[in-house]
């Protein structure tokens, strides 16, 4: 079996992207975040209450008729940007892009954190991380690709995700329409459960490239890309008035700014991210002022390639023993 629906930016600014799926009998569907840096299923539902639901689809497992509880197990996930929620869980029927899972591990939320109920076209998450991440006690859970994996043609789930466009997650397939010339495949380590990986080095701009490897997390979850702060402050070196701000918790420099593209490589391929996408967002809607989209990975003890880095290049995420990542020029 295979499986393929759409990535839809959230904003303006691709903050996060959101992909059709649906649950339970008859199919309620909702728009959830599939997320490479976490491994719990969670929704919005009747469980939630209406005080934290902000225009949020819902799933309401007493409208399915292949609802089951999972008796006595709940949840509870922190992300890596303070945002969280916990609940209890159910199994249902769940479906993406075609594929359909039966007995998925449905997550539902009894209480999120502000920025969840915030973010009214998000209905939750889908985590594609290894399965060793779930939260669900006493026994947790399998993801979503874990539990589709033996029905799959391949074992791979693959991300296109686009700038400013709707891009696509495909499952159990490799879309040579997607990518041009080949798919450079890198080894990933997965413990504790991210898939990790490494860079083979960097450049900035026109810049000689530098070998160096560079271990992080592919992050679909993740808005934006984080790196060593030697790597970052020699990018915005290059970027006139760019500044390191307390105030705003990041780079910023003037939206008028000529930025650098910034290239990173997979083993002996490179992947350039064109100056747009790092040039993120107004720090508010009347100025004049920008946050970039590198920013330096110091405080977080870990590098994250998130979707600025991700959008530049069609990605596969194999679940072969071992796993691998594989990028492609597209
Ligand atoms: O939480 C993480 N990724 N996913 C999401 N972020 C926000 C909502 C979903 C994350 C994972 C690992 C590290 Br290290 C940092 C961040």
């Amino acid at each position: 079996d295979t499986g393929s629906a759409a990535a839809v930016p959230i904003n303006e600014v691709d903050i996060a992207y959101v992909t059709p799926v649906t649950v339970g009998t008859p199919p309620q569907t909702l728009m959830l975040d599939l997320d490479t840096g976490s491994s719990d299923l969670w929704v919005f539902s009747s469980l939630t209450p209406s005080s934290q639901v902000r225009g949020q689809e819902i799933y309401s497992p007493a409208k399915s008729s292949t609802s089951k509880l999972l008796s006595g197990h709940t949840w509870s996930i922190r992300y890596g940007d303070g945002s969280g929620s916990r609940g209890t869980v159910y199994t249902d029927n769940f479906t993406i892009g075609g594929l359909e899972v039966e007995s998925q591990a449905v997550q539902t939320a009894q209480e999120v954190s502000s920025s969840f109920t915030q973010e009214q076209s998000l209905d939750g998450l889908v985590g594609l991380g290894f399965s060793t991440l779930n939260t669900v006690r006493p026994s947790s859970q399998l993801t979503f690709f874990d539990n589709a994996r033996p029905k799959l043609d391949e074992e791979v789930f693959t991300a296109d995700l686009k700038y400013h466009a709707t891009g696509s997650y495909d499952f159990g397939f490799i879309d040579r329409a997607k990518y041009t010339g080949n798919i450079t495949y890198t080894p990933v380590q997965q413990s504790p459960g991210y898939w990790t990986h490494s860079l083979s080095g960097y450049a900035v701009g026109s810049g000689a490239f530098q070998s160096t490897q560079i271990q992080g997390i592919s992050d679909t979850g993740t808005t934006l890309l984080y790196l060593p702060t030697a790597i970052v402050t020699a990018y915005y070196r290059q970027v006139q008035g760019a500044q390191n701000s307390q105030y705003y918790g990041g780079y910023v420099f003037p939206c008028s700014s000529t930025l650098p593209t910034f290239t990173f490589g997979i083993e002996g391929a490179r992947f350039t991210i064109p100056a747009s996408y790092i040039n993120y967002t107004r720090i508010s809607p009347t100025s004049s002022t920008c946050y970039g989209g590198l920013q330096s990975s110091s405080g977080l003890g870990i590098n994250i390639f998130g979707d600025v880095a991700l959008k530049a290049a069609f990605v596969v995420f194999s679940g072969t023993n071992p796993p691998r990542i594989g990028f492609g020029t597209k």
